[in-house]
């Protein structure tokens, strides 16, 4: 008789959140439940589009899944590390360089960091439509549930989230929706990532930085808050300051696509990933995310009908007749990434190269 139960993953018992008083970033808390009625979105648009011109990031709450889902979630973004042999990760390695795309596995010590040394993290990334590519054995159970996670992270956080940043830019609520379409041509994917502990060789080579200074090159990262402190972002002030977890929340960012569409307005914020603080030093970092770019074929100018954007002004990285299409911003960005040789710049610890005529900057 088949199951109607889910298929059984292997639990992970969460770990618990660090001890060590860290200086955590301020950010506003988006109570996406608010957002049911116009009222409601009227005030979230404000709230958001504050923390989206100064700090860059914020949380999100009450998204829709209870903390067991979220856990399910968890335990299957494992398998593909815990319960595939090194030979099988091998057939789905990701062809970053010939496809632009991630999708697969990006082995561990692929990128460069800094001084030599090379990363300690592995992720699998799925395309929202999970059939389009093989997976490997032991994650084929898990396909329909990771599935419904991609649709529920576009549709009851993704969207959402559009719909306000629209708002707050004064334009149609379907404004942004309608240029990340789930059944587009396009990239928005699923990660699931894990960072493994590093040498203290490697730790001093790179000053504790495992994931170097950047933003992300698409329009909308979700993140699902795990415990193991080490994203950082980067404050207006030029310190780095540490994300908290908070249970079930999610910590969202925007990417150069949603800067380039928002004519500065929406700030790309830098962030990075750093050692762990002591008493996490030894644990392995599971991280679930869901990346979203805009559908390929969007040219990323300004959206210059925006009447915020007339009063305030457009900051544009290229000219718009330069601009890239969201297909060849993602490629450029993904095959260039931890690979290219970077320029060090006049400021210090920053690293400089070009990418589809537009300069891209690495922080240290
Ligand atoms: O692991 C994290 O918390 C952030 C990773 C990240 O910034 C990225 O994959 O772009
Ligand atoms: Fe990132």
């Amino acid at each position: 008789m088949p199951s109607l139960t889910v298929p059984p993953a292997p639990h992970r018992i969460s770990p618990p959140t660090t001890q060590e008083k860290l200086d955590y970033a301020d950010l506003a808390v988006i109570d996406l439940s608010k957002a049911q009625d116009a009222t409601g979105r009227a005030q979230l648009a404000l709230e958001l589009s504050e923390a989206m011109k100064t700090v860059g990031f914020f949380y999100v709450i009450n998204h829709g899944y209870t903390s067991a889902q979220t856990e399910r979630m968890f335990d299957i973004a494992d398998i593909p590390f815990s319960c595939v042999d090194a030979e099988e990760k091998r057939l789905y390695a990701a062809k970053i360089k010939e496809t632009g795309s991630y999708q697969g596995y990006k082995p561990r010590q692929y990128w460069h960091i800094d001084n030599g040394v090379h990363d300690q993290l592995e992720h699998y990334n799925f395309h929202r439509d999970v059939t389009k590519r093989q997976h490997p054995e032991a994650v084929r159970p898990f396909l329909n549930e990771i599935e419904a996670f991609a649709r529920h992270s576009h549709f009851n956080v993704l969207h959402p989230i559009l719909r306000l940043l629209a708002l707050g830019l004064e334009l149609p609520e379907e404004t942004l929706v309608n240029l990340h379409g789930f059944e587009s041509v396009g990239e928005t994917w699923v990660r699931f990532m894990k960072y493994y502990p590093r040498s203290q060789a490697d730790e001093l080579k790179t000053k504790n930085v495992w994931l170097k200074g950047h933003v992300d090159f698409g329009s909308i990262t979700v993140i699902y808050s795990q415990p193991i402190a080490a994203l950082q972002i980067l404050g207006p002030d030029g310190k780095w300051k540490w994300i908290k977890h908070i249970e079930n929340a999610l910590v969202i960012n925007a990417g150069d696509a949603m800067e380039f569409l928002s004519g500065g307005y929406y700030k790309a914020t830098i962030h990075r990933v750093v050692q762990p603080p002591v008493d996490q030093q030894n644990l392995t970092r599971l991280g679930l995310f869901y990346f979203a770019t805009t559908d390929d074929n969007v040219k990323l100018v300004p959206l210059a009908e925006t009447p915020v954007l007339q009063r305030v002004g457009i900051v544009r990285r290229c000219a718009d007749a330069d601009a890239p299409t969201m297909e060849s911003w993602r490629k450029g960005r993904t095959t260039a990434y931890g690979q290219s040789q970077l320029k060090p710049s006049e400021e210090g610890n920053v690293e400089e190269e070009v990418i589809n005529g537009v300069l891209v900057r690495h922080y240290n």
